[in-house]
């Protein structure tokens, strides 16, 4: 997969040179390019934004500027047919659809993201609709409902999201289906590792049985459990079928 990033801080995606998704780049599993955009300016001073139509507060992104940027990092400058549609253009913003583990799902299929990185007071309308005309799918994503100053660390969020679904990036492959938001829709039941006892603390009897069964079941029940406190929301999306293949009466 290859992910585009453009932005006016590329030094804000850094981060991604380490751990999961830095592997994943030296393993060539994840081709990411972090772009700046003012490469794609045309004056002295290089400027991206300027004062929005209709008045109001802050700066409005010009869409010249992300236009050119956006034809070149999806290879669109070429003239190539249909490179639109090779395309997923990712765009990180308050007023956006959620992310969720099933966008990072659906996104970690796609061979080409582009992610263009917000600031100010946003991106003008006419860069979304024209890359949709084009034929290009085009996804306004909210990472959570709060606003950040730019798109740089909703990036960060959605890369590592995205990164660490891809073959051969996570060690086991197994702890993405138990993890919290994983296929079984709960969250993550709780987890213990040496020394046993610590600060007058125990970890709980079935987990040191050796009994799997007892263990699995344990697991499930927590998982539920805490999902039911927490996320209430999550219990009533499950499907029967997935509390039957739990076996767990709720
Ligand atoms: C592309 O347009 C944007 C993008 C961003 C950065 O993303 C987030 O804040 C975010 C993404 N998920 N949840 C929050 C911020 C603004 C913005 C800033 C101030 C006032 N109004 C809008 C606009």
């Amino acid at each position: 997969m290859r992910i585009d990033v453009v932005t006016i801080f590329p030094d804000y995606l850094a981060a991604l040179d380490l751990s999961l998704v830095g592997k994943a780049r030296t393993a060539g599993i994840l081709d990411l390019r972090v772009h700046d955009l003012r490469d794609w300016t045309t004056d002295r001073h290089r400027t991206v934004d300027d004062t929005p139509f209709g008045g109001g507060a802050g700066m409005v992104m010009r869409p010249d500027v992300w236009g050119r940027a956006i034809d070149d990092v999806a290879g669109l400058s070429a003239g190539t047919p249909d490179a639109a549609g090779a395309v997923h253009l990712v765009v990180p913003t308050p007023s956006g659809e959620t992310f969720t583990q099933r966008t990072a799902e659906a996104l970690a299929t796609e061979e080409h993201l582009v992610v263009a990185c917000g600031r100010y007071e946003g991106i003008d309308a006419r860069v979304a609709e024209h890359y949709r005309s084009a034929g290009m799918r085009v996804s306004e994503l909210s990472i959570g409902d709060y606003v950040l100053n730019g798109g740089e660390v909703a990036a960060l969020v959605m890369v590592e999201a995205v990164g660490r679904l891809l073959p051969g990036v996570v060690g086991n492959p197994e702890s993405l289906v138990e993890e919290s938001h994983g296929a079984a829709g709960l969250l993550e039941y709780p987890v213990y590792t040496k020394p046993p006892a610590w600060d007058d603390l125990e970890v709980p009897d079935v987990l040191l049985s050796g009994h799997h069964a007892r263990i699995h079941r344990w697991r499930r029940d927590q998982a539920l459990r805490r999902t039911a406190v927490r996320r209430p929301d999550m219990v009533r999306a499950l499907d029967v079928d997935t509390l039957d293949r739990h076996d767990l009466e709720v």
